[in-house]
C-alpha cells in the first residue's frame, strides 16, 4: 500500500497517463491509479460497452423506461448485480406490480418469464387448447380435465411458469396419444362404412339402382373426404333407406296377401273334404241300400238321396272353385298394383335428390343445400352467392339435333361445370336447361369470375355430337344472399338478373 497522499497519487496517474499516451477516460484513470497506488484494481468493468447497448435498448413502454434506468445507475455504480436484475427486470416485463391487482405488462411474470409470456400470448395458448378440444372427442375425460385445468392456469393473473411447462409437457404427450387414437378410430369407422355398404350391396344384386347407389356411396365415403362428400353420403343414404324402407313394406304386403290366400285355400281343401267324406258315405250307403233292394218302388228313393248328394258335392265344388277362382284374381290384381308401385319407387327414389341424367342435385336436394349453406354462412359470418344459370337457345339444339343430344349437351355442361367448381360449391338442376350453383364463402365479385370461367371453359371443351363441336353457352345471374334474405328471395334476383342477361344478348353473367 502507498503512503502517498491520493492527490500526488492523482498527479501521477495523470503524468502516467500521458506517458502511456491512453486517453483520459475513468476506466483507464481507475487502472493507472491502482498501478501508481499499488493498490489491487477491481475486475475490468466496461461501463462504456454496458451504456452503448443500454443506449440500444427499447423504452416502448413505462415498464421498459424504468428498467434501462436502473440498467444506467447499475452502470454508473459498476454493479454487475445490479446490471443483471435490471436486465432480466427488463426482459420479463408484463406482470401484475404488487398493490395492483390488474394484468398489466409492466412488470415481469416471474423471472424465468421470456418477453413473448405476456397474458396475451398465454391467452392464445388457451384458446388454441379450447379450439382444439372439439376436435377429439369426450371419451378421455382425463385428458379433458388436464386441458381445462391447463387453460385455467394459463388464465390466472400471475402464472407459474415451471408448473405451466410440466403440464404443457404432460398435455401434448397425452394429446399425441389421443390424436393417434381419433385418427385410427376414424379410419375404422370408414372401413366399417364400407362393410355396410358393400353388405347392402349384396343384398341387392337385382336392383340396379340400389347397386348404382351403392357403388356412388363407396366412392364418396373413401379419403380424403370432405365435408360436401360426407353429405353427399347422407343424402345417397337417405335415398337407399328410403328405398329400401318401401321395398320392406311391399315384401310384407306380399307376403300377407300369400299367407290370406293359403288360408282360405286350406279352408276350402278342408271343406271340400268334408263334403266329399259326407259325400262318400251318403254314396256307400246308396250302394249298399240298392245292393239289398228288391223292387224298384225301393230304389227310388235312393236314387233320389244319391242325385241330392251329388247335387249339393257339385255345388260345393263349385262355390270353392269360385272363391278360389275370385282369390286368385284378387291376388293377381295386387300383384299388379305391387308392380306398378314398384315402377314410381324406381321412379321416386332415383329421383329423390338427386337428377338422374345429369347427377346433380334436384329440387328437392337443393332445398336442402341451400339451407344448410344458409345456416353455415350465418354461423360463419361468410358470404353465399346463388348462381342461376340456362343454357342459350336449347330449344333449337333439341330441334337441331334430337332430344337425345339434348340430353348429352345437358350431362356435357353439368360435367365441365364440376370441374370448375370447388369441392365446397354445389350444383343443382333447377329446371328444364336451367341450374343453380351455390357459392359459399364467395363475394358477389367472386362468383361473377366463377361463372365467367365457366364460359371460358366451355369454349374449350367443346360438345362433340356426330363429329360436331357444339359450343355451348348460357346466360347466368348471380346473387350474393344478404343476411336475412330468403333461399326463394336470393334465387328470384339472380333470376332476375338471369332474364336480363337473356334480353341482353345472351351469353352473359350479371350480378343480380
Ligand atoms: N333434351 C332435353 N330438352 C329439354 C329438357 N328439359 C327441357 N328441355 C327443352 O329445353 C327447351 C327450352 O326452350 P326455351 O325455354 O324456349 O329456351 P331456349 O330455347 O333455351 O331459349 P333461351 O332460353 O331464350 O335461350 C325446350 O324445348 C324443352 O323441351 C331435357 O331434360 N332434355
Amino acid at each position: 500500500m502507498s503512503d502517498r497522499s491520493p492527490s500526488e497519487i492523482a498527479r501521477e496517474t495523470f503524468k502516467l497517463l500521458a506517458v502511456k499516451r491512453l486517453a483520459p477516460t475513468p476506466d483507464n484513470y481507475q487502472v493507472l491509479y491502482h498501478e501508481v497506488a499499488g493498490t489491487l484494481a477491481p475486475a475490468h468493468f466496461p461501463s462504456e460497452h454496458l451504456r452503448k447497448i443500454a443506449g440500444v435498448l427499447p423504452a416502448k413502454n413505462p415498464g421498459q423506461q424504468k428498467h434501462l434506468g436502473l440498467l444506467n445507475s447499475a452502470i454508473n455504480q459498476r454493479s454487475w448485480e445490479g446490471v443483471q436484475n435490471a436486465l432480466i427486470g427488463f426482459a420479463g416485463f408484463g406482470m401484475v406490480s404488487s398493490g395492483n391487482t390488474e394484468p398489466s405488462p409492466l412488470t415481469p411474470l416471474s423471472p424465468a418469464a421470456g418477453p413473448l409470456a405476456t397474458p396475451e400470448f398465454l391467452e392464445q395458448i388457451a384458446r388454441l387448447i379450447e379450439n382444439a378440444l372439439p376436435a377429439l372427442g369426450n371419451d378421455d375425460l382425463r385428458f379433458i380435465e388436464q386441458a381445462r385445468e391447463l387453460v385455467n392456469l394459463l388464465r390466472q393473473p400471475a402464472v407459474d411458469l415451471i408448473r405451466m411447462k410440466t403440464m404443457l409437457g404432460n398435455f401434448s404427450h397425452r394429446l399425441s396419444f389421443t390424436a393417434e387414437d381419433q385418427s385410427e378410430i376414424r379410419a375404422t369407422l370408414l372401413h366399417l362404412l364400407h362393410m355396410v355398404f358393400e353388405n347392402i350391396a349384396e343384398l341387392c344384386l337385382d336392383d340396379r339402382w340400389l347397386k348404382g347407389q351403392i357403388d356412388a356411396l363407396i366412392d364418396a365415403s373413401t379419403p380424403p373426404l370432405t365435408l360436401r362428400r360426407l353429405d353427399d353420403v347422407q343424402r345417397r343414404l337417405k335415398d337407399v333407406i328410403f328405398k329400401q324402407a318401401e321395398a320392406k313394406g311391399r315384401a310384407y304386403e306380399a307376403q300377407a296377401q300369400m299367407q290370406q290366400l293359403l288360408a282360405t285355400f286350406v279352408d276350402r281343401l278342408s271343406l271340400m273334404t268334408e263334403s266329399s267324406s259326407a259325400y262318400h258315405g251318403t254314396i256307400e250307403e246308396c250302394a249298399r241300400q240298392i245292393e239289398q233292394a228288391k223292387t224298384l218302388e225301393e230304389l227310388g228313393p235312393v236314387l233320389q238321396n244319391a242325385i241330392a248328394a251329388t247335387r249339393h258335392m257339385a255345388s260345393e265344388t263349385m262355390r270353392s272353385r269360385d272363391d278360389l277362382q275370385a282369390m286368385r284374381a284378387k291376388t293377381e290384381s295386387a300383384e299388379a298394383e305391387i308392380s306398378k308401385l314398384h315402377h314410381e319407387l324406381d321412379r321416386v327414389s332415383a329421383q329423390a335428390r338427386h337428377d338422374p341424367l345429369t347427377g346433380a342435385l334436384n329440387r328437392r336436394g337443393l332445398d336442402e343445400a341451400i339451407q344448410r349453406e344458409i345456416s353455415t354462412a350465418r354461423r360463419k359470418g361468410t358470404h353465399l352467392c346463388l348462381a342461376l344459370l340456362d343454357i342459350d337457345n336449347f330449344k333449337k339444339l333439341n330441334d337441331d339435333l334430337g332430344h337425345e343430344a339434348g340430353d348429352a349437351a345437358l350431362t356435357h355442361l353439368a360435367n365441365v361445370t364440376r370441374e370448375c367448381m370447388r369441392p365446397q360449391d354445389t350444383l343443382a338442376r333447377y329446371g328444364g336447361e336451367e341450374f343453380v350453383i351455390l357459392l359459399p364463402d364467395t363475394e358477389l365479385e367472386h362468383g361473377i369470375a366463377t361463372l365467367t370461367r365457366l364460359q371460358r371453359e366451355l369454349t374449350k371443351q367443346f360438345f362433340l355430337r356426330e363429329n360436331m363441336k357444339v359450343l355451348i353457352t348460357f346466360s347466368a345471374g348471380v346473387a350474393q344472399l344478404t343476411p336475412d334474405e330468403t333461399a326463394i328471395d336470393g334465387i328470384k334476383r339472380a333470376d332476375q338478373a338471369m332474364y336480363i342477361a337473356k334480353r341482353t344478348g345472351k351469353n352473359r353473367v350479371l350480378g343480380g
